[in-house]
């Protein structure tokens, strides 16, 4: 068996970047960006004022002042201001040449077209600088996915479409006898395919294109069939039939189709039974096998699959990012397997759940934590730093 790290390399190697597109912008929050930008203007373009009030070329205390012009957002007031004028600006408005400052319209008293200046200025100008935010040319770094503050601020350097990568098509294959989908009414040996919906659910999630294939059962017929199915795939994820059963057939019926395989079984608990390769073919997908437990599925999907979409996606390959906390209780030694423990954290800390079987989906839904284990990890006391993978 290798280690998580090593099918993890191992997985970076046979992930392909899926090639960009270019969408408009409207589009883009959440797609990650493939190359850098630049601006395409200044902002703002002009000096101006950050408050409603009076541009003025010198103010003090007591000063009356004659009111010249007005200048509005949209509609700049195009004569310069002399000492003992004022020009009416509102926020937003440009500063007239020769202003050095905005005095709040708060601070002054009215009469007509004069101003008088009150006896407190504050100290700022409130005029925002041209170019105070961006200047035109400025770099926005690729790749990066796009948040809304991303969205905004390349809305205001006046780019309307952008290059992003373009979204992993990933086929899912249940394969069980066992399994009908929600909805359905199981017979007495049956259950619910889960599995393919949290998968779908993370996929989605992370910017990738998932479609449920219709369930394999546990015959090669069947199994061959729905991989017929996969189409333009980059990516084919099985789930089930991994591990070393009678009827466990992916690992076989997948290498008689041609798939290339790069490593059966890892040193980690739980998700043993992970697989993966490449299928024959001009396009040759990825193929990522699951283990069939709901819970094995799910994490091996947080600790594998979501990289490998990452990565796809144009970012670096990098593993799921861990983050540290205590431990609000102790724990036992770790045996042999890199153990991902389904805990919560808490102001006090993480703790493990009792019950850590990999079919408990009610427990992986109670977590919010997968506190990561290194193999023989010896016993631990509460309060000592561990990791773990937010969930
Ligand atoms: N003799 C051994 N038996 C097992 C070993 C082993 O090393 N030696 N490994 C165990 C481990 S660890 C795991 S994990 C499982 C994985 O087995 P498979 O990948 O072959 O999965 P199945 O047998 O098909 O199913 C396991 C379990 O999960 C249920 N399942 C499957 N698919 C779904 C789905 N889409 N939605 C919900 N539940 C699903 C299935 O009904 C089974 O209960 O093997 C151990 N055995
Ligand atoms: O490793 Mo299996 O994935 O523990 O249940």
């Amino acid at each position: 068996m290798i280690t998580v790290t090593e099918a993890l390399d191992q997985l970076f190697a046979l992930a392909r970047p899926t090639g960009v597109e270019k969408v408009p912008l409207i589009e883009a929050a959440g797609r990650i960006l493939a190359r850098p930008m630049s601006a395409r203007r200044t902002q703002p373009p002009f000096a101006s004022s950050a408050m409603d009030g009076y541009a003025v070329a010198s103010a003090a205390p007591g000063d009356r002042l004659t009111v010249i012009g007005e200048s509005a957002a949209g509609h700049r007031f195009d004569r310069p201001v002399v000492p003992g004028e004022a020009v009416r600006i509102f926020t937003g408005a440009p500063v007239p040449a020769g202003a050095i400052r905005v005095v709040i319209q708060e601070d002054v008293t009215r009469q007509d077209s004069t101003i008088l200046i009150g006896d407190r200025l504050d100290s700022g100008d409130n005029i925002r600088p041209a170019g105070g935010d961006f200047a035109e040319g400025a770099q926005f770094d690729a790749p990066r996915k796009l948040s809304a503050s991303d969205i905004a601020l390349l809305a205001s350097m006046n780019i309307a479409r952008v290059p992003v990568a373009r979204r992993p098509k990933v086929a899912l294959i249940s394969t069980g006898d066992e399994l009908v989908m929600p909805g359905e009414t199981p017979g007495p040996d049956q259950i619910i395919a889960s599995n393919t919906f949290g998968l779908h659910a993370l996929l989605s999630s992370e910017g990738a294109n998932p479609r449920l294939l219709p369930i394999a059962r546990d015959n090669a017929t069947s199994l061959k069939h729905a991989f017929s199915l996969v189409d333009d795939a980059d990516l084919v994820i099985t789930i089930g039939g991994a591990s070393v059963g009678d009827h466990d057939l992916v690992a076989p019926v997948a290498e008689e189709l041609g798939m290339q395989r790069a490593f059966h079984k890892v040193a980690m608990r739980p998700g043993k039974p992970l697989m993966s390769g490449r299928l024959s073919g001009e396009r040759g997908a990825m193929m990522i096998g699951l283990p069939g437990n709901p819970v094995s599925a799910m994490v091996c999907g947080h600790v594998f699959v979501l990289p490998v979409v990452r990565v796809m996606l144009g970012l670096p390959p990098v593993a799921a990012p861990r983050l540290r906390a205590p431990l609000a209780r102790e724990l036992g030694q770790n045996g042999p397997r890199e153990h991902y423990m389904r805990a919560t954290l808490t102001e006090e800390g993480l703790t493990a759940f009792d019950r850590q079987d990999s079919s408990l989906l009610s427990v992986l839904g109670q977590a919010n934590a997968l506190l990561v284990r290194p193999p023989h990890d010896p016993a631990r006391a509460k309060n000592e730093v561990v990791d773990y993978l937010p969930l």
